[in-house]
């Protein structure tokens, strides 16, 4: 068990997310004044430790700490409710309420789709949430179903919307210098894929792909790269599953529209589904039947949606304003796709296109024509910030492993790599350099409608209600041909530099073996001699030694003595 501040213990992992490892916990002591729920000692918690990168940067740790009161003060009965903040050392931990259930995702993957009211109600709680804090300013901005724990109490399941403020975080300007863009490429809008401005309507066009995903057992897009999900995104209409009732899929097509204006509010998207919950269900009476199907009207968009703050202003703490839309803000943290090109705002000329405004007329290439050289332009030889975004892209996407640590992989136990000059921050339009993204281990088998006993319900959920649509049964959940998120395979990464020639060594160029040892012999031999002969004639040495002789001389005698000395021993043996 590792301490966690001077109030908490670690005791085991429960899973890992790109931003960091949940652990179940225990408190020791009862917290002071500056957390939210001081607790009781003995009282079990959750505790996200977030990852070294995140905790090691100044900029993140400054962040966490100014937006403390923005996580603590977020209280909803569908919200996990942050309790405290740690900072230690190299420790950054988010204590919070531990919820005992397992998140949407795993209970998607274990037990199948949901009905049409059951999704339809849970989404609705959902919903709420995000009302409460875009009521707030804060967007949560990487809603799916990971994010969504499902509480279980008085026999009831209850969504508890959890990450929220993580994605604020990992977007300061620290991780943005290893280029790693918030949000997941199954769940992200188009406007944050574009690297536009962003408001409180990803979280709805998130709520969408969700509830998609509840009735269906996947999400709509889905692809082989990371790449392909996101042009889906961009230019792709969802194709509307024959399981899901008409009530239901207009709101689920007016969350994925890929107008952010479009959308409806949090608060009406609640309202809506709760119309269609109870226009769906069995027991439905004409005049519920008809509310859901004029849910439309209900569906009106947010007139004042809460703005996600660009890098410009990290300090901003999300006024309830509308965000200026339209326009590629290339100072914006959450930017992935820069302007490299001409002067129309990035993706303006063709909404639909994944790439970089850069003039050429092709929008369904895959990679950016390399720019052609101007000052203040990429440069060709460094690799593109859309590689590198994208390369981030399929690490977020991997899904938490929910398993024990190897206590290798132990943040706690690793020592931190310090670094002793933090390198320059880069000017926005400069392409980035590639920096190692440490990967999230896979989740094992299985993604979003994988193996299972598909067809139960959650309990405490509406049952599927089998007489909707003039008698259309529930199909068959057929599990995707392609798993949603599916490794992406970077592109090539241009070379950085040419390597040099190897360096001749011109005394050896044959490689003679032993050359080198016999020429330092030779070098020590000269070097002796000439010492030696140094201190004979500069010293007393040649007349306690050879009677005045002369260096010379001596060592001719010595010569004479030594040959002399071998003759005779010759002589001796031979006789
Ligand atoms: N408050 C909590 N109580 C109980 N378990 C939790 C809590 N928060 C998270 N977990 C568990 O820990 C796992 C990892 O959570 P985490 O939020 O880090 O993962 P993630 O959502 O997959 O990743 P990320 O959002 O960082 O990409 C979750 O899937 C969930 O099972």
């Amino acid at each position: 068990m590792r301490p966690v501040g001077s109030k908490y213990l670690l005791e085991e992992p429960l899973g890992r997310g790109a931003t960091g490892t949940v652990w179940r916990a225990r408190q020791r002591e009862t917290a002071g004044a500056e957390a939210a729920v001081a607790g009781q000692p003995g009282e079990t918690v959750a505790i996200k430790v977030l990852k070294e990168e995140l905790a090691n940067d100044s900029d993140i740790v400054m962040r966490f700490l100014r937006e403390r009161s923005v996580l603590l003060r977020l209280t909803h009965p569908n919200i996990v409710r942050v309790r405290d903040l740690v900072v230690e050392g190299d420790l950054l931990a988010l204590v919070m309420d531990l919820v005992d259930g397992p998140d949407l995702h795993r209970y998607l993957r274990e037990n199948g789709p949901f009905t049409p009211v059951a999704a339809a109600l849970l989404t609705a709680q959902v919903a709420d949430a995000l009302a409460a804090s875009h009521a707030d300013g804060v967007v949560h901005r990487d809603l799916k179903p990971a994010n969504v724990l499902l509480a279980q109490y008085n026999g009831q399941m209850h969504p508890m919307l959890t990450d929220f403020g993580i994605a604020r975080l990992a977007d300061s300007p620290g991780l943005t210098r290893t280029h790693e863009f918030v949000g997941t490429p199954a769940y992200i809008a188009p406007e944050s894929a574009e690297g536009r401005p962003q408001t409180s309507a990803v979280d709805i066009y998130g709520a969408g792909i969700l509830l998609y995903e509840l009735v269906t057992g996947r999400p709509p897009f889905s692809g082989g790269s990371a790449l392909e999900v996101l042009h889906q995104h961009l230019s792709a209409e969802p194709r509307r599953p024959s399981t899901v009732p008409d009530p239901l899929w207009t709101v689920i097509e007016r969350c994925l529209r890929k107008n952010p204006d479009d959308r409806p509010s949090a608060e009406n998207l609640a309202r809506g589904l709760r119309v269609v919950a109870e226009g769906v269900g069995v027991h439905a009476n004409s005049a519920q039947i008809a509310a859901a199907e004029g849910v439309g009207a209900l569906l009106a968009p947010d007139p004042a949606p809460a703005a996600v703050p660009g890098a410009a202003d990290p300090t901003q703490v999300l006024p309830n304003t509308s965000a200026p839309t339209g326009t590629y803000d290339p100072n914006a943290a959450t930017s992935f796709l820069p302007h490299t090109g001409g002067p129309a705002p990035f993706g303006a000329a063709d909404p639909t296109a994944v790439l970089p405004n850069t003039g050429a007329a092709d929008p369904t290439a895959v990679l950016p024509p390399v720019p052609q050289g101007q000052p203040g332009q990429q440069q060709p030889e460094q690799p593109h910030p859309w590689q590198t975004q994208l390369r981030a892209a399929r690490d977020r996407n991997e899904q938490t492993q929910v398993q024990y640590l190897d206590p290798g992989e132990d943040p706690l136990r690793r020592r931190p790599q310090r670094q002793v000059a933090r390198p320059q921050q880069q000017p926005p339009r400069q392409a980035p350099q590639q920096q190692p993204v440490r990967r999230p281990q896979p989740r094992g088998q299985g993604g979003p409608g994988g193996q299972g006993g598909y067809g139960q319900q959650p309990a405490g959920y509406g049952q599927q209600p089998a007489g909707y649509g003039g008698g259309r049964p529930q199909q068959q959940y057929a599990p995707p041909q392609q798993q949603p998120q599916q490794r992406y395979a970077p592109p090539a990464e241009p070379q950085q530099r040419a390597p040099r020639e190897p360096r001749q060594r011109g005394a050896n160029p044959m490689k003679i073996p032993g050359l080198g040892c016999l020429k330092g012999c030779l070098f020590l031999v000269v070097i002796l001699f000439v010492a030696g002969w140094l201190i004979w004639d500069l010293t007393p040495v040649h007349t306690w030694v050879g009677q005045g002789r002369g260096y010379w001389n001596q060592l001719h005698h010595w010569a004479n003595s030594v040959s002399k000395f071998f003759g005779d021993l010759g002589n001796g043996s031979g006789k």
